[in-house]
């Protein structure tokens, strides 16, 4: 019974039944209505199918194997700028607008929570080039801050440089100071600038922030909230180095090593715990450990802790207040200190530098100075100035050195940097590095721009000699003299003085153009073919009959390339070489020429009789020079060279030179067609896609098995060296 073949089933040909499904197929055929989703307009089909091809092409990147567990640790938010510009500010106004936790110092790494499944860690970069080189190695993203009232600054280009060797994070560029501009037009003109300037350095497109004054310590809230958002969404590629290695920023440093023992001997061996969150791959623990300014160490225990600023367990719209959390050890928020199983409250004691009311003795006052000391030595030597007369301008270390770097011992040749430095003393009386771009920006906007700039620089200088002259004579130079942004310049200059410089420096590339075209000409000129055709003297018949200089002709063609020489087409005779630079010392633009011979230009018959004397002309000369495919001028030709005289093609070899086109068109049309299916990019199932889709597919398959193997790894570790 079993193996008796079922009956297969015979849908319904008529009846109820039927009807009842070919209702439903109706009616679902019009539910699924092809032209729902077609774009509507030709904007939207652009922009559809210019999405798609992004998507395509974002697929053909070779995958990278993502090694972030299920929690993430906090990405690494590095601010950074040169002195002053406001990294302490932004720093508290995002931890203001993300925590609602007012911070009065910023010390060490700040942890905070950003959103359902993101913790962010903002750092401080100091203006030290160690401090750089270490933010550089870790950053996920880079906040780059500039003075927009003082411009770019060297601390930028040195950080800059520095993560070109440890490979560039996303970077941010934030204006600051905006609200120093008085004039629109000015401010406009300088965002134009700088942006125009961060693209060149970064990438074309690069974001840049604008922040416009501080509203109690803080930046305006909208501005903030502004580019939290964009912090928030924002992805963050992996470097494949640090994917591959396991690093971890410590937020707490604790010295476990016996006081006694330190007492007895300061220099003895330490025992150090470093709290943070580890990045990248597992720690293993007998690998060696780098840690940046002190070495290479042991790890002798690593252990994993319970988060300190945990990820919200669940989120309903957005974070309530209560999982806004802050981790920021360093910086001692609310003076308490959470450990393990301990509780730390701050109190002001021996050693808290916020206590004005406790006496200091000497030593605690000069270790608390020392701690404050804004430069370092290297820096105030830098500075150091030395005047040899009373009068004269003091020369500075600083000089010297820029000197050296304009006359192109850069360290920057490798980057795109073109400018030079200045050292400039700023309205606090700070000593500021200010770079001056004057060269190398193809940007044609830029390049109004920086002209306009030239225009300022030198409207500047001559109103600082004015103003140093008037200051003499007492009357009020020193605004002048000090107007060292272009805001400060705004106050003093008017806006047609302004215009007045800028048409100035846009204008002075057109003075004196005869006497710069000629230089030119007689230095840098190899050929002119024009002259060289045209200076003969012989009138366009007598070319036409190929009685015209045909050393004329050679010198300028043994000044071209080898290549050209060595075509089989030319062979010439060799030429003194002194006729062919007489020649050239003439002139010809400037020597008289004769009406009449130039009428005769205008003739028709002229130009066709001597058409075949230029490239536009047929090249052909005998049967066995090859045809260009597109010209088709079968006229007689005669060789100049040799005066012997080639009869255009016949009629018949003229089909028969169709045919052999025809057969050689149709060859390469099989040619392209058999290219074309073997590499053309036929949607989705060519054979590159299909590689990438598998190679994705195996790393999807190993994360979840991975996942699945170490699903209970804390974030936190602890390491002990
Ligand atoms: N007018 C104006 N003042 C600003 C702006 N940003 C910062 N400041 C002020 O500039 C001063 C320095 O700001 P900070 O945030 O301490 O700058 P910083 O970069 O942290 O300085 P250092 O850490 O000393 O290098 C503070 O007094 C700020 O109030 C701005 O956009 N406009």
């Amino acid at each position: 019974m079993d193996d008796k073949e079922k009956k297969a089933h015979r849908p319904r040909q008529a009846g109820s039944k039927r009807e009842k499904k070919d209702k439903k197929k109706t009616k679902n055929d019009e539910k699924h209505n092809p032209k729902a989703f077609a774009p509507r307009s030709g904007r939207k089909a652009e922009k559809l199918a210019r999405r798609k091809v992004e998507l395509t092409q974002k697929r053909l990147h070779v995958p990278l194997i993502d090694r972030t567990p299920l929690e993430p640790p906090p990405a690494i938010i590095a601010v950074v700028g040169p002195p002053k510009t406001g990294k302490t500010t932004l720093i508290k106004s995002l931890v203001k607008r993300y925590t609602k936790h007012n911070l009065t110092t910023i010390k060490g790494p700040i942890t905070v929570v950003s959103g359902k499944k993101r913790r962010l860690t903002f750092i401080e970069c100091a203006n030290d080039l160690n401090c750089m080189i270490d933010v550089a190695k870790i950053a996920d993203l880079v906040l780059l801050l500039i003075d927009a009232s003082f411009g770019f600054e060297m601390e930028t280009f040195e950080f800059l440089n520095v993560l070109q060797v440890h490979g560039f994070p996303k970077i941010m560029g934030v204006l600051t100071h905006l609200d120093k501009f008085k004039k629109m037009k000015t401010l406009r003109a300088t965002k134009k600038r700088l942006k125009h300037r961060f693209w060149t350095e970064i990438y074309q497109g690069a974001k840049l922030f604008y922040l416009s004054g501080v509203i109690n310590g803080r930046y305006p809230n909208m501005e903030i909230l502004n580019l939290s958002r964009f912090i928030s969404v924002m992805k963050f590629r992996p470097l494949i180095w640090r994917n591959a290695h396991p690093y971890l920023v410590a937020d707490r440093v604790e010295d476990l090593t016996d006081p006694e023992e330190v007492r007895q001997n300061p220099l003895c061996d330490r025992t150090v715990t470093l709290y943070g969150y580890l990045h990248g791959i597992n720690l293993k623990l007998n690998t060696k450990m780098h840690i940046p300014g002190a070495g290479d160490y042991y790890l002798s225990d690593v252990s994993s802790l319970p988060d300190p600023c945990p990820l919200p367990d669940k989120v309903r719209r957005s974070l309530s207040e209560k999982q806004k959390y802050i981790y920021a050890p360093m910086s001692d928020v609310g003076g308490i200190l959470y450990d393990k199983d301990a509780v730390y409250i701050n109190v002001p004691g021996n050693f808290t530098k916020t206590d004005q009311g406790v006496e200091q003795d000497a030593g605690e006052k000069m270790v608390i100075n020392l701690q404050d000391a804004p430069e370092t030595l290297a820096s105030r030597l830098e500075d150091s100035e030395l005047r040899v007369f009373t009068r004269s301008e003091p020369l500075k270390a600083t000089d010297l050195t820029n000197r050296s770097e304009s006359e192109g011992d850069s360290d920057f040749h490798n980057t795109s940097f073109k400018g030079s430095v200045e050292s400039v003393e700023d309205e606090s009386g700070q000593r500021r590095r200010k770079v001056v771009f004057s060269e190398g920006d193809k940007n044609e906007t830029d390049k109004e721009l920086s002209e306009a700039e030239d225009g300022i620089a030198e409207e500047r200088k001559r109103r600082a000699a004015l103003a140093k002259h008037e200051v003499g004579n007492d009357v009020d130079g020193e605004e002048i003299a000090f107007a060292e942004s272009d805001s400060d310049l705004d106050d003093i200059m008017s806006e047609q003085e302004f215009d007045d410089g800028y048409l100035n420096s846009a204008l002075k590339w057109k003075s004196n153009l005869a006497e710069k075209a000629k230089e030119t000409f007689h230095a840098n000129r190899r050929v002119n073919l024009m002259q060289l055709i045209y200076d003969s003297g012989k009138s366009p018949e007598d070319i036409a009959n190929g009685d015209y200089d045909s050393s004329n002709e050679k010198g300028s063609l043994e000044n071209m390339d080898e290549e050209e020489e060595e075509d089989d087409f030319i062979t010439f005779k060799k030429t003194d070489r002194k006729d062919v630079v007489s020649l050239n010392r003439v002139d010809s633009v400037k020597s008289s020429v004769d009406k009449a011979l130039l009428a005769e230009w205008d003739q028709e018959e002229t130009l066709e009789a001597i058409r075949n004397k230029f490239i536009t002309g047929s090249l052909e000369d005998k049967g066995d020079t090859q045809k260009s495919d597109d010209e088709e001028i079968y006229g007689d030709f005669e060789d100049l060279e040799t005066g012997e005289i080639v009869k255009g093609i016949s009629e018949p070899e003229r089909t028969k030179e169709g045919l052999d086109q025809e057969e050689l068109s149709r060859k390469k049309e099989e040619l392209k067609r058999k290219f074309d299916a073997e590499y053309d990019d036929k949607e989705e199932d060519t054979p590159a896609m299909s590689y990438y889709d598998e190679v994705k597919e195996g790393i999807a398959k190993q994360l979840e098995l991975n996942r699945a193997e170490f699903e209970n790894d804390d974030p936190v570790t602890r390491a002990m060296v």
